[in-house]
């Protein structure tokens, strides 16, 4: 199965189109052509039998693959409606409007020409691609509103939209609607494609906040811009030197969509889950698969580490130990038995128990206690030992300027958004801000720009969730289809397998990509109803699986 691929900005794929065409190897008609072909199949691919289309056309390139798109349908037998505008667009969209018009007409770009006439079967997107920079106006924006379903209805049915690159008005940085705020039910416009065909590679934000919802299926589109992905490629065409820049490199876990050449993709993480099969046979025992430490708090608060102790477990750490204070042992008795237990009330008893140099992964914060994080947090960090730091642990982070300094690059944050905002008020706040240019400040940036400051990997999660190491790598792991995965407990899951991947030796990076990937799996295969305590039970299925 596919699991990992390259994501691109919108700059990197520019920067990848002009190095293409500075080459020499290929001309800008030629992948306009092979865009617009590509668009054309996928529709003739989803709807066989030609029908009526309405191919809106915008004022630049993405524009220039819709006149593409049209001619194409109109070879293979459809009945083609052409709007678009008056403009004199780049040399590339001008011959393809060119060939078109010999064709057909073109039409105004207006709502009232877009109602008028026979209803199509199909509508296609192509007003706004990567080019996007501020949010759009006037009869553009109107015409994006009624698409959206915000103007009135286009017919008796909804039609079958289908994007090219992006539903226009979707920043392909970001994810979001230029204009409209974040996390607001954005009532502005929410288009929704039924189909949205991208090319080369899926962009941020294909992948986050509204970008998912807006593109519907999306498919992956080979372009033929293989041979540029290679290296790094410095072009100098009549301006300064463009570097290909590819690094530091951001890839899509399980990445919900289709691709025309899986064979050029990579699978990092689906190799790493392959990989926990692989168990050395020879001489392996069980501290070679490491030791976990769960901490976890006093009376009544144990349920949280326990869940995250049951998942290092299943995921296969040699051995667990849970750890909370001594008050609280007696209510740890109980299931699993392969559980160990051990009593920590103070930063002394964990220094103690430290000097076992075999445990070598550390979880701290689910059910613990914001002072007794502090407390141990003080111990462990200097120790710089592979840590997850969640829930409570955030909170004593967040109030702490002491701990925070003392992170290092062997820590995984796992904060949700609050938790983030907590941490990184000001990231936050940039976060939270109505984006009006492109490109908008993502979820990408703010976790990277989080890693970097902290220098540990940070993982922001929610249905997209962000993973950043200060190094500049990312992993985004998009699970929109998982509505039922937001259940109270369902984080100290994810932490405890992070932390039983930390002991059997993954790196940060890796363990939380790895962790958010299994968390996820574990969740579709149990399905709507799922709590918590399900997931760790679900592990041992997915490693089946994975196998
Ligand atoms: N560059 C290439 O070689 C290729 C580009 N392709 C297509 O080209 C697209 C990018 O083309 P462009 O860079 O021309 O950009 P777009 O076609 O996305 O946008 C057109 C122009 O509109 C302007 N604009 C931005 N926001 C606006 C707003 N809110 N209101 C009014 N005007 C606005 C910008 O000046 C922009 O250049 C891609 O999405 C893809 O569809 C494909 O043909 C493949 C090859
Ligand atoms: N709508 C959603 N779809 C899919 N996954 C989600 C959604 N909302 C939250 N999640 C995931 O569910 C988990 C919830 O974690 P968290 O917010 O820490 O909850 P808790 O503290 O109750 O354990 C995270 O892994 C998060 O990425
Ligand atoms: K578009």
């Amino acid at each position: 199965m596919l699991t990992g691929t390259e994501v691109l900005t919108t700059t990197q794929m520019r920067a990848i189109e002009s190095a293409a065409m500075a080459s020499g190897k290929v001309t800008g008609l030629d992948l306009m052509e092979r865009a617009g072909s590509a668009v054309a199949g996928q529709i003739r691919l989803c709807w066989p039998k030609p029908g009526r289309v309405t191919v809106l056309c915008g004022p630049g390139n993405n524009g220039g693959d819709g006149y593409v798109v049209a001619r194409l349908l109109h070879r293979a037998g459809w009945r083609v409606r052409v709007l678009g505008m008056d403009n004199t667009p780049g040399p590339d969209a001008a011959e393809m409007k060119r060939r078109w018009g010999k064709i057909g007409g073109i039409g105004v770009l207006t709502v009232q020409e877009l109602r008028s006439g026979a209803k199509s079967d199909v509508y296609v997107d192509a007003i706004f691609g990567t080019g996007l920079t501020r949010p759009p106006e006037g009869d553009v924006e109107r015409i994006i509103r009624h698409l959206g379903g915000y103007g009135g209805d286009i017919g008796y049915y909804l039609p079958r939209l289908v994007a090219v690159d992006c539903p226009s008005g979707l920043c392909l940085d970001s994810g979001v609607m230029l204009g409209s705020r974040r996390g607001q039910d954005s009532t502005w416009y929410k288009l929704r494609a039924s189909l949205t065909v991208a090319f080369d590679s899926p962009k941020i934000g294909h992948l986050l906040e509204q970008g998912p919802e807006c593109c519907g299926t999306l498919a992956i589109a080979d372009i033929g811009l293989h041979q540029q992905r290679v290296s790094e490629v410095r072009i100098r065409k009549d301006g300064p030197p463009v570097t290909v820049v590819r690094r530091p490199y951001v890839e899509a876990i399980w990445p919900p969509f289709s691709v025309s050449d899986s064979r050029r993709y990579s699978d990092t993480t689906e190799r790493q889950a392959a990989w926990l099969q692989k168990r050395d046979a020879s001489g392996s025992h069980k501290y070679s698969h490491g030791h976990a430490l769960v901490v976890s708090g006093g009376p009544a608060k144990g349920g949280a580490a326990r869940l995250s102790a049951r998942a290092a477990l299943r995921i296969g750490a040699g051995l667990v130990t849970i750890a909370p204070h001594a008050d609280a042992l007696a209510e740890h008795a109980g299931q699993p038995d392969a559980l160990m237990r051990r009593a920590i009330d103070d930063a002394d008893a964990l220094r103690d128990l430290l000097t076992d140099a075999r445990i070598n992964a550390i979880c701290i914060g689910p059910g613990c206690g914001v002072d007794r994080a502090t407390a141990l947090l003080a111990e462990a960090l200097p120790a710089r030992r592979p840590i997850v730091l969640d829930a409570d642990a955030l909170t004593a982070l967040s109030r702490n300027p002491d701990l925070m300094a003392a992170l290092h690059d062997n820590c995984v944050l796992t904060p949700h958004m609050g938790e983030f905002a907590r941490l990184f008020p000001d990231l936050a706040e940039r976060l939270d801000a109505t984006p009006l240019q492109g490109p908008a400040y993502s979820k990408l940036d703010a976790a990277r720009g989080a890693a970097v400051r902290c220098g540990a990997v940070v993982l922001l999660k929610g249905p997209d969730t962000v993973i950043a190491a200060p190094d500049g790598r990312a992993r985004i792991h998009s699970a929109l289809d998982l509505p039922w995965l937001a259940t109270a407990g369902a984080g100290d899951v994810l932490a405890g397998i992070i932390t039983g991947l930390l002991a059997r030796g993954l790196p940060p990076l890796d363990a939380a990509g790895l962790g958010a990937l299994i968390h996820a799996k574990a969740a579709r295969a149990f399905g709507p109803g799922l709590i918590a305590d399900d997931l760790p039970e679900m592990i041992p299925q997915i490693l089946r699986e994975t196998a």
